[in-house]
């Protein structure tokens, strides 16, 4: 029987972000990619992201965060899912321990986060630096500036889509920049298409972004690995980047999502803050049933 069969998990969302927090502190218990895809099939603990939470690797850290899409790929990054796995270390009854001055230093394979709370719903997250090097990313061909790369949708002579950003929050964003409404696009045909296009080595989330003004910005993503969701974290920071990159704007700006409204700086020490809303749906436990059959 999985060593998953019976755990405790929480049900959550950032902004519409369908999360489930599992904690496997004290265990040596690692999840396979096919156990992450059968609780993501299932209803009570279907998620956009699952994020497990191991005992930590690096001193000074609180714990070490894994980070599984809906198709069971891992993530270096998910920034609504660490508002929730912050949430779910300060104030659950059975995950939380005492934090040193409420923050809690999270690493992932990506880097190191930050997580701290605002108001009982509301926490901000250090998303650490972009990274913006065409081999940071990652992209497939050594393109010099970033706040352009050469991809388009649609034909050649009067294009859907053209010219996105790229930018890596620890994990690989393209961002196209549009004047319209981005609901007036069919993000949900385009995104597959570009998710795995070969100038992704990784794949890559992939976002329509309208700048309404010197600070707000209107957001859709396509996730890698998830697919259309109601709200992407780290997406709204790679867009905040890109577009102060492109002097669009500030170094600020309210990003407005399907799901809800993400507050993003990209801070003067190129750090990036962003401050968005947690929402505690309920907790369960995975049914053994959920991972008969399964090999290894
Ligand atoms: N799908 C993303 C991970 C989750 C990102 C998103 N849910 C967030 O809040 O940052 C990827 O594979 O890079």
């Amino acid at each position: 029987m999985s060593p998953l069969a019976n755990r405790r998990f929480l049900k959550m969302h950032g902004a519409g972000n369908a999360i489930v927090v599992l904690d496997l502190r004290g265990t040596s218990i690692r999840v396979a990619s096919a156990e992450a895809r059968a609780i993501a099939a299932d209803a009570h603990s279907r998620f956009d992201q699952l994020m497990v939470v191991h005992d930590p690797v690096t001193p000074g850290t609180d714990a070490f965060m894994r980070i599984y899409n809906t198709d069971g790929s891992e993530s270096g990054a998910c920034g609504n899912g660490t508002r929730c796995v912050g949430y779910a270390l300060l104030d659950d009854p059975a995950m939380a321990r005492p934090a040193e001055n409420g923050c809690l230093t999270l690493e992932t394979k990506a880097g190191l986060v930050a997580v701290k709370r605002v108001t009982d719903r509301s926490f901000t997250v250090d998303m650490g630096q972009p990274r913006l090097r065409w081999d940071e990313i990652p992209l497939a061909e050594p393109f010099p500036d970033t706040r352009r790369i050469e991809l388009q949708v649609g034909p050649i002579d009067d294009p859907i889509l053209h010219s996105p950003a790229a930018v890596s929050m620890g994990n690989p964003h393209a961002i196209f920049f549009v004047e319209r409404d981005p609901d007036t696009f069919d993000l949900g045909r385009i995104g597959p298409l570009l998710e795995a296009h070969p100038i992704f080595p990784e794949r890559a989330n992939i976002s329509i972004a309208q700048v309404t003004s010197r600070d707000t910005i209107k957001l859709r993503v396509w996730e890698r690995g998830a697919g259309l969701t109601l709200a992407c974290g780290t997406a709204a920071c790679a867009t905040v980047v890109a577009a102060a990159r492109l002097r669009m704007i500030g170094r600020a700006a309210r990003v407005t999502l399907p799901g809800g409204e993400l507050s993003i700086e990209w801070r003067a020490d190129d750090h990036v803050l962003m401050t968005g809303p947690v929402f505690l749906e309920g907790e369960g436990s995975f049914s053994p049933d959920l991972f008969a059959g399964l090999d290894g």
